[in-house]
C-alpha cells in the first residue's frame, strides 16, 4: 500500500483537531505551526555526503514546510539515531553544521534524543509563528496564478552529480536553497500553498486535489538554472518536475496583486474549465502534457 493511502487509513483515525486531517504539510497547535520531517541514510542522503550539510538539510527540510505555510521558523527538536561506525569528530562536525544554520536563521534547539543504531536518522520536529493567516493547501480558486520560488529540477541534478562524486555540481542537493523569509509573501498574497518537496508536478497536484481546481503548467515559464537549461534541452524537463528534493515554496495566488517577493515566478494557471486535481503542462513545443500520478512514495518509490 502506497505511503498517502497508508497515512489516510491508518493514522488519520488517529488524529487530533490541530492535524489538519494529516492532509498538509504542517499542524496548528500551542498557538504554533508544527512540522516534522526525518531523513534517513541511503534512503534521503548518501553514506559520504558531508555530515556539516547534513545537519543543516535537516533544519532546511523542515523549514521548507514552514516557510510554505506562512510560518517563520522559531525553533527544533533533534532525534540522532547515531551509527557506531561514525565517530565524535563526526558528531562534533554534525553539531557545527546546526550552529551554522542556526546563526543564519534564528532558529534554537529545544530538546532531543540521542541514540545508537544501524544507521545515521535524522529526525526534526520544527516550530514556527505565523506570519498572517492561515495558509492551507487547499483554498485556491479558478483564475489563480501559480507561482514558485527558485528554480525547479536542481535537487534531482545535484543528487545525480553526488552519486557521481562530483561535489561543485552537487551543491543543491547537500544544501537546498530553502526560500528563507519567503513565509512574508506567502502571507501576504496566498490563497493556498505547499513546499516542493516529492515533486513539482506531485505538489501541484497536491494544491488541485485540496483545492478542488484544475491546473495548467507553462513549462516555458518554470524557473531552470543552467543545468536545469541543458539538461531540458537533453529532453529530461519531465525528469527535472518530477524529480523532487526541490524545497522551494509554491503558491497559488491572487491574479491581481503585484508580489513583494522578486523570487518567485508565475509559472501557471488555476484554468477554468479543467476538472478538480487536474494537472496539465504545456510543453515548449506546444503539445499538451498530462502527467500520470506520481511523485516520491517511500512505499512504491
Ligand atoms: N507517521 C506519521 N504520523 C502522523 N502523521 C503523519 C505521519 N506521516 C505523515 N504524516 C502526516 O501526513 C501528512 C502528509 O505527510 P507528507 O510527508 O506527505 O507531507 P509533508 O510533511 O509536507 O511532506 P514533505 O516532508 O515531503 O514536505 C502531514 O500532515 C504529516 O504530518
Ligand atoms: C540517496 C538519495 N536517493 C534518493 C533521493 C531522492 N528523494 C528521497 S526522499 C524524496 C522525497 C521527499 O522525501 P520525504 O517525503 O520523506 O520528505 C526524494 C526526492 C535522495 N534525496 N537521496
Ligand atoms: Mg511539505
Amino acid at each position: 500500500m502506497a505511503e498517502f493511502e497508508r497515512i489516510a487509513r491508518y493514522l488519520q483515525p488517529l488524529a487530533g483537531e490541530g492535524a489538519m486531517e494529516l492532509r498538509d504539510d504542517a499542524a496548528r497547535a500551542y498557538g504554533r505551526v508544527l512540522t516534522k520531517d526525518v531523513l534517513v541514510e541511503g534512503t534521503h542522503f548518501l553514506p559520504g555526503d558531508p555530515i556539516d550539510l547534513l545537519a543543516r538539510k535537516a533544519l532546511r527540510v523542515n523549514a521548507s514546510d514552514l516557510i510554505a505555510k506562512g510560518a517563520e521558523p522559531e525553533a527544533y527538536m533533534l532525534g540522532l539515531v547515531w551509527p557506531e561506525a561514525r565517530g565524535e569528530a563526526e558528531f562534533a562536525s554534525f553539531c557545527d553544521g546546526l550552529r551554522v544554520e542556526q546563526e543564519l536563521t534564528g532558529l534554537e534547539l529545544l530538546g532531543g534524543d540521542t541514540t545508537r543504531g544501524p544507521c545515521l536518522m535524522i529526525s526534526v520536529t520544527m516550530f514556527g509563528v505565523r506570519t498572517g493567516p492561515e495558509i492551507l493547501r487547499s483554498g485556491g480558486e479558478v483564475g489563480d496564478m501559480l507561482m514558485v520560488t527558485g528554480t525547479i529540477g536542481d535537487g534531482l541534478l545535484a543528487l545525480e552529480a553526488a552519486k557521481e562524486g562530483q561535489a561543485d555540481a552537487a551543491a543543491a542537493y547537500y544544501l537546498p536553497p530553502v526560500p528563507y523569509g519567503a513565509e512574508f509573501a506567502v502571507s501576504a498574497h496566498a490563497n493556498a500553498a505547499l513546499d516542493v518537496s516529492d515533486g513539482l508536478i506531485a505538489d501541484t497536484r497536491h494544491l488541485a486535489e485540496e483545492s478542488k481546481i484544475g491546473i495548467r503548467l507553462f513549462a516555458g515559464r518554470i524557473p531552470l538554472s543552467a543545468a536545469g537549461k541543458k539538461a531540458a534541452s537533453e529532453g529530461r524537463l519531465p525528469d527535472l518536475l518530477t524529480g523532487g528534493d526541490d524545497y522551494q515554496s509554491l503558491m497559488l495566488c491572487r491574479v491581481e496583486e503585484k508580489i513583494s517577493d522578486d523570487r518567485f515566478t508565475v509559472i501557471g494557471e488555476a484554468m477554468d474549465g479543467l476538472p478538480p486535481g487536474h494537472v496539465e503542462v504545456l510543453m515548449p513545443d506546444g503539445e499538451l502534457w498530462v502527467p500520470e500520478k506520481g511523485g516520491w512514495d517511500h512505499f512504491t518509490s
